[in-house]
């Protein structure tokens, strides 16, 4: 029996040949886009694309089914490819790149798909893929998984909500002072040995920031004053390593370990309601020289931890003397590692905390979750399934209203006591808070590169009023970096091209009615598609329309959006390891979010999706300073 036949049984011959004729992106070919890559053969979609930007690592190999030991730093989406083409009847298109690079993906290229599966790592992808599909109203099926936690959802750009529509969890935070001074859990410990001492004692030339630095994170006095200090002091440590001179290593122990805690003990207030630290002994740190032994498939003992902090801080110092005098920590780089191990340890005993092994640090430090190929699965087969009908092609069960489809996830572990692993909730419409799929109207300028040089500023802003019926006054931003282009009393711009005033390829622009009547014509988004094949000779703007609303429902004040449940992009979301915050917010962050793993890959959407928040209003002079760079 033919694989097609069953499929044809349940959705008809007619809807198995649109199927046929299908063209779907698959984003992402690692745990989840591995097994969504098999489905959608076996659905036998007539194309799938296949971008990701990776090679294969060992520690894919568990789960990403798809890949071998000989694969190993091959290309993912090529090697994906080649190794489904014995049961493969899909035309597959692979693409080994960063689906965030306009040149090698513009907007255009999306155009091709009817629908997008995103089957990525990190919130960066997510939220540049999530805002392509709304640009371009074409459904994406996001979709997500940490350990036993996974999540699959439906996005109809206009009729569902959007991936950001809701507010992504945000990752566990500490108290600064918690880190600093009373730690009282390992992960505090970890948090410390890693953000600040190892950063500190390894980080290019800690010292130049200093003075540049005014970020000390708090406003008070004192706590600025202390701060210096302690960072001055921990600076004098690094003297020690760019000394490289091995015997000095148990003074870095000995400031660190009981100089340092000795000060914390003065602080009587600190230790009314904890128990006190013990600092190390002088004969602990030179006694510990004698003992050769670390394990680290078990925690050992004090003096164990002291002499090889001792031993990996020699190696180090030898490393940053060759390694250009900067050395990153990395979970899979040994001697980083197993110094904040040893460390973290050395602190977790003198504060009476449990000390933890070498392979509970890395899971801890290197924001680490298992994954498990199980949830991969069935998240990837109901993306698969729901497809179907985001495709209208299941005729026993029509969708009239979208809102009618179910996002999937998985209960929490600890919920599974009540006997159900899945949830699934009907689709919610757009919030319309949403920066990104609501308040502002959407479209896309296609424009050739020539234009680009020959269009000014003041003929994009009278081409735009004029088709869209905007009043006189107006203002314009890039919406990608908040940069007021021009408004009523900034017009020093207007004369200069587009390619003049840094718009280009994946420029957005957000164009508002600044008249502030009653009613108001609502903002419009634009984004620049640019390409050799458009008409060098006309701009097209989107053929939609943009309605009147009243003024207070326009309000393009991201202060506004502050109690709003829906996510910003904000840097702390965006990097995957362990942040510390401003004292004021009086947090270190831990980014737990394992679906927010953005370790490989630098996150360049700073401000992108946020037209309507932060509008920064640039003076005269420094718009100024802008043009004299461009000229
Ligand atoms: N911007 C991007 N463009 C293209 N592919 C991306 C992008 N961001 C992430 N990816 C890909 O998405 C996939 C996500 O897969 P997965 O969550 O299994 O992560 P992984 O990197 O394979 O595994 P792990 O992070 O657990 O080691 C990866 O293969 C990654 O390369
Ligand atoms: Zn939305």
């Amino acid at each position: 029996m033919a694989r097609e036949t069953n499929l044809i049984k349940i959705i008809g011959e007619d809807n198995f040949q649109k199927l046929r004729s299908s063209k779907c992106l698959l984003v992402g070919a690692g745990g989840i886009g591995s097994e969504l890559l098999k489905d959608l053969i076996l659905m036998e979609f007539g194309e799938i694309h296949i971008v990701d930007l990776d090679t294969i690592d060992l520690s894919n190999l568990n789960r990403q089914f798809l890949f071998r030991q000989k694969d190993i730093k091959q290309p993912k989406s090529t090697t994906a490819v080649k190794a489904v083409q014995h049961f493969n009847n899909s035309k597959l298109v692979p693409y080994q790149g960063n689906v965030m690079d306009t040149s090698t993906f513009p907007l255009h290229w999306f155009e091709q798909f009817d629908i997008i599966f995103n089957a990525l790592d990190n919130l960066a992808a997510r939220r540049y893929v999530n805002k392509m599909s709304q640009f371009l109203s074409l459904p994406l099926l996001e979709s997500g998984t940490a350990g036993f936690d996974g999540y699959m959802q439906p996005i109809i750009p206009g009729q569902t909500e959007c991936f950001e529509c809701t507010k992504k969890e945000t990752p566990k935070t500490f108290p600064v002072c918690t880190i600093r001074s009373t730690p009282s859990q390992p992960i505090h410990c970890i948090v410390w040995a890693k953000n600040f001492l190892f950063n500190q004692l390894f980080a290019s030339d800690a010292s130049e920031n200093e003075e540049g630095n005014k970020d000390w994170g708090t406003d008070d006095a004192e706590e600025i004053k202390r701060i210096k200090q302690e960072t001055n002091e921990l600076h004098e440590l690094q003297k020690i390593i760019i000394s490289k001179d091995e015997s000095r290593v148990p003074e870095i122990l000995h400031k660190l370990f009981i100089q340092d805690i000795n000060k914390l003990l003065a602080i009587e207030n600190l230790w009314k309601t904890r128990t006190k630290p013990t600092p190390l002994s002088d004969s602990q740190i030179s006694g510990s020289s004698k003992i050769n032994k670390f394990d680290s498939n078990s925690v050992g003992t004090i003096h164990e931890q002291i002499n090889h902090f001792i031993k990996i801080t020699q190696k180090l110092m030898n490393r940053y003397a060759t390694e250009q005098s900067h050395i990153d920590f990395d979970k899979d780089d040994a001697d980083t590692l197993e110094f904040v191990v040893t460390a973290a340890n050395i602190r977790s005993h003198i504060f009476n905390i449990p000390m933890k092994s070498v392979f509970d640090i890395k899971q801890i430090a290197g924001n680490i979750i298992p994954a498990i190929a199980t949830t991969n699965a069935i998240i990837a087969g109901l993306s698969s399934l729901i497809s179907l009908r985001v495709l209208n092609l299941l005729k026993y069960a029509p969708v009239s209203k979208f809102t009618d489809l179910n996002m999937t996830f998985t209960a929490k572990a600890s919920n599974l006591s009540q006997n159900r692993y899945l949830s699934n909730p009907k689709l919610a419409p757009p919030n319309c808070n949403c920066p990104v799929c609501s308040r502002v109207s959407r479209g896309v300028i296609k424009l050739s590169p020539d234009q680009l040089k020959k269009i000014k500023l003041s003929d994009l802003i009278s081409l735009i009023r004029d088709k869209y019926d905007y009043p006189e006054d107006i203002s314009l931003l890039d919406a990608s970096d908040q940069r007021l282009l021009a408004d009523y009393d900034f017009e020093d711009l207007n004369g200069r091209t587009l390619s003049e005033v840094n718009l280009g390829n994946g420029s957005i622009i957000l164009f508002s009615d600044e008249e502030g009547d009653t009613m108001v014509r609502k903002s419009i988004e634009l984004y620049f598609d640019v390409n050799d094949a458009f008409p060098h000779d006309t701009c097209k703007l989107p053929d939609i329309r943009i309605p009147l609303v009243k003024s207070s429902e326009t309000s393009t004040n991201g202060d506004e959006d502050e109690d709003n449940d829906v996510a910003t992009t904000t840097d702390k979301q965006e990097d995957g390891g362990i942040v510390i915050l401003d004292e004021d917010e009086g947090e270190i962050e831990l980014a737990t979010d394992p679906l927010d793993d953005s370790k490989k890959r630098s996150a360049n959407l700073e401000g992108f999706g946020e037209p309507s928040s932060k509008r920064k209003k640039l003076t005269n002079e420094s718009a100024d300073s802008d043009i004299i760079e461009l000229d």
